[in-house]
């Protein structure tokens, strides 16, 4: 073989060489994408879709720096009962949300599937964290929202009345501390600094909201207004950016609403923290919320502001019991 044929075989062993390397690579692309078409072929059209309204109801709280809380589709069913049955609405960012509608409506539902003590049939809840960051509720666990920046009182007055009004304030605002365990059975002295810092902060807190006088003594027989300004009180500790309040004004007097009413406008407005809250005292909610979210059986009925609210034919008809026909 002379030289020239020599330099021409060679020539054409690396053109096969790069061909074969060419056509593995084109073999293993080629499998890659065919399993890719198989798997999407055994998703069914709906599973496609709730992929899609999870992306687009991220896409609506990152677009929008404004939103606070997204809440889309929400549904949570009991065996046959459907509480909550394909709810969707937002929350901005520094208003006083409310939601309404009659006894059964789903709304404590809506709350506890937010706050993940239910964990809901179906649909998504993105919030806008302490960070910034956009979290998918529904992955969170019930103790971290907390760290999200959510904080909720309960129908029912939830204290300790073994301790006292700051204590009760103290249990509160130790899940965001940073000594461990160890450091509390020891004494530590990062512990008793946390301790301290944490006392100023919720003496402050009642003072700002005109309960200081109760600090050292146990909240039990005192009257239910102070009771629910505690409770109030204990949801700052945290630090929260969204407040969940399920019926405050259940259990008080007129006085005893209006000056609740003023602490929480008060609040929302000197601290920015954005309040959504259940209630069924309408002179409340009329009063102090920026929009309302109207549910009968689970549904939306109407969202916007008080007056349209108020106004609505749907929302007379089910909530305050008119006949709009009449
Ligand atoms: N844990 C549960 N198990 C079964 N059914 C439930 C549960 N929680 C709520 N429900 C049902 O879901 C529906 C909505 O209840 P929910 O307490 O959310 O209503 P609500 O609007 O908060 O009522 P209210 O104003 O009386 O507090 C009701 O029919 C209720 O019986």
């Amino acid at each position: 073989m002379n030289d020239l044929n020599q330099m021409y075989y060679k020539k054409m062993e690396s053109i096969h060489e790069k061909h074969f390397a060419w056509l593995k690579y084109r073999e293993s692309h080629l499998k890659k994408l065919l399993n890719q078409v198989e798997s999407h072929q055994f998703k069914n059209k709906s599973s496609l879709q709730q992929e899609l309204d999870a992306i687009t109801s991220k896409l609506e709280i990152i677009k929008n720096p404004e939103t606070h809380l997204v809440v889309k589709d929400l549904k949570m069913y009991f065996g046959g009962v459907k509480a909550v049955n394909d709810l969707s609405f937002e929350v901005k960012k520094g208003e006083i949300f409310g939601l309404i509608g009659p006894n059964g409506a789903g709304k404590t539902t809506v709350f506890n599937c937010i706050t993940q003590f239910y964990r809901s049939t179906g649909g998504y809840m993105y919030f806008r964290n302490k960070e910034n960051q956009i979290t998918n509720l529904a992955d969170r666990k019930v103790h971290e929202m907390i760290q999200e920046g959510i904080a909720r009182s309960f129908q029912n007055v939830e204290l300790i009345w073994e301790l006292t009004v700051l204590d009760n304030l103290l249990v509160a605002g130790h899940s965001l501390l940073l000594s461990d365990y160890l450091e509390h059975m020891l004494h530590s002295k990062r512990m008793l600094q946390e301790e301290s810092v944490l006392r100023t902060k919720g003496y402050e807190l009642l003072k700002k909201l005109g309960i200081e006088d109760y600090a050292f003594r146990s909240p039990y027989g005192l009257p239910y207004g102070v009771l629910k300004k505690i409770e109030l009180a204990r949801t700052l500790m945290t630090d929260p950016t969204l407040i969940i309040l399920d019926e405050p004004a259940a259990g008080l007097n007129d006085q005893e609403t209006k000056d609740l009413a003023k602490t929480i406008k008060e609040i929302n407005q000197s601290l920015g923290i954005t309040i959504f809250l259940v209630e069924h005292d309408m002179g409340l909610v009329m009063s102090i919320c920026d929009r309302i979210c109207a549910i009968s059986f689970g549904k939306k009925l109407a969202l916007g502001i008080p007056s349209y609210i108020q106004n609505h034919p749907d929302v007379k008809k089910a909530y305050l019991g008119e006949d709009i026909d009449e």
